[in-house]
This record gives C-alpha cells, structure tokens and sequence, in this order.
C-alpha cells in the first residue's frame, strides 16, 4: 500500500488526536521526538565537517519549536546551529526551549543581516509548518525572500515554508529546499517535492495508523528517521 499523503485538515486533526486526552500526548513530548527526528536527517546528508555552521530560522507555531529543539540537537551533534527567531513566542514552553539554547550558547537574532544569513553552510527553514495559509506577512516575508535568493542548502522541516499545504509552490511564491523531512507523515504538497526526503515523527500508534490508512514505512532498528525519497509517489 502506497503511502498516504494528507490534506491540511487530515493533518491537523491527527495532531489533535494526538494532544487529545484520549491521545495522551504533550506538545513538548512530539516536538522533542519531531525536533530529534530533523537533527538526525540532518546528520544523513550533510555531514558536520562539511557543513557545520547551520542556520536554524523559526517560526511563530510549532514549527518554529521544532527548529528550536532541532537546534539543541544539532549542538549535540557537533554542529554550530545560529537561531533566527524573529518573533518569539510568548509561551513558556517556547521560553524554555530559548533558555535550552542560550545555555549552549547558540546564538539567537532577531535580526536577518548579510552575515546572519550568508555566514553559514546550511540553512534549515523551520518557518511555517501545516497550518500555513495565505500569502506571507511580516516579518517573514524577508526571510522567505532570502531564502529564494540563497545558493545554501536549505532543509524544510514539514513543509517548505510559503508552499501552500496541499497544492505546493503556487505562483512562485516560495523556494525549493534540497531536503525535506516531511512529520508523522508527508503532507500532499510533497508530492511536488523531488528532493532528498525523509520522514520523522515515530511515535504514531498502530491504531491511529490504520484510522487514517498513512501507510507507514517501517523505520530502521532505533532511527527516528526513515529514507522516503523513492517511496511510491503518484506524481500529481
Ligand atoms: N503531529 C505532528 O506531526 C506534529 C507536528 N509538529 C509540528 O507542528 C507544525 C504545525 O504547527 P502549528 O503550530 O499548527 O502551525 P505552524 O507552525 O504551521 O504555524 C502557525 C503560525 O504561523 C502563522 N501563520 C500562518 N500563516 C501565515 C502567513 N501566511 N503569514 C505569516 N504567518 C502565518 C500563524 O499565525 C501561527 O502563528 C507541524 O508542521 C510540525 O512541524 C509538532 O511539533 C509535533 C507534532
Ligand atoms: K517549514
């Protein structure tokens, strides 16, 4: 069985099953496995001594927490992240997993100056996630711009971020990334994605798999990441 590429609505209402009380889950649970999961990939195709400096940019929601844990993780790893964050916030979750990074001394700007953006060997756009819609506002709209410009390697976590979530990069309004990790399981805008793809995000239930029919591939031994590139995908 071929797997399942969701809508955005699909998408948000397994997240909410799974924060549900009958999910059991909490939001600092998921993003921590989801934020592991992107620091992993990572590790896979652009190896710390090739590419150590990583630009981390975050969002308002959770993508944006995805990165920050990403961030801590990569740290870990061996890399040099640096944190664009330019709209921090105001959650005590989202204000501890600053702190996390402060503490490891991982720079956090808010500011997107040249050497911001260009000091680095790898960006990773943790901007928008799935509830995205619409045109880009402010502040990000200078981001996404930078990112059209850039000749960096850039990883999306979730979503290329300014691509709608279901119909891809409309009217040129976003960038393509060179890697993908697409969460819990790939959103149909993937399927316009040719690059390098992974999935993350191994905590979905056997259960809450079969209601939504995803389809999963079996991730190896104790990775939190499994190679999707090649997985069957029924170009639209
Ligand atoms: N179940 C899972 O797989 C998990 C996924 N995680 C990650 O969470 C995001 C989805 O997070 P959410 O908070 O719902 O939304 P976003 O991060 O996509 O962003 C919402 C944020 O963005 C603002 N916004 C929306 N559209 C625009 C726009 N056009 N211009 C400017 N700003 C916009 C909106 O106001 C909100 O502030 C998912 O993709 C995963 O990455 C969890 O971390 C773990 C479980
Ligand atoms: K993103």
């Amino acid at each position: 069985m071929a797997l399942k590429f969701l809508t955005q609505r699909i998408a948000q209402t397994i997240d909410e099953e799974l924060f549900s009380s009958s999910g059991g889950f909490s939001v600092d649970q998921l993003m921590e496995l989801a934020g592991l999961s992107v620091a992993q990939a990572i590790t896979r195709v652009y190896d710390n001594s090739k590419y150590p400096r990583a630009l981390i940019c975050c969002g308002p929601g959770n993508n944006g927490g995805d990165g920050l844990v990403a961030a801590r993780h990569l740290f870990h790893f061996g890399y040099k992240p640096n944190i664009y964050y330019p709209k921090p916030t105001k959650k005590e979750l989202y204000e501890r997993l600053v702190i996390q990074c402060q503490n490891l001394k991982i720079p956090i700007t808010a500011e997107l100056s040249d050497s911001t953006f260009n000091d680095n060997d790898l960006i990773i756009d943790a901007i928008f996630g799935f509830s995205f819609s619409g045109e880009v506002r402010q502040p990000f709209d200078q981001v996404i711009r930078r990112l059209k410009g850039t000749k960096l390697p850039i990883v999306s976590v979730d979503i290329p971020s300014a691509w709608d979530v279901e119909k891809g990069n409309i009217d040129n309004r976003g960038f393509t990334p060179s890697m993908l990790i697409s969460l819990t399981a790939p959103k149909l805008c993937a399927k316009h994605f040719n690059g390098k793809h992974f999935l993350g995000g191994r905590f979905v239930p056997p259960e809450l798999e079969r209601k939504f029919e995803l389809n999963l591939p079996s991730y190896p031994g104790t990775d939190q990441v499994v190679d999707i590139t090649n997985a069957p995908n029924e170009k639209l």
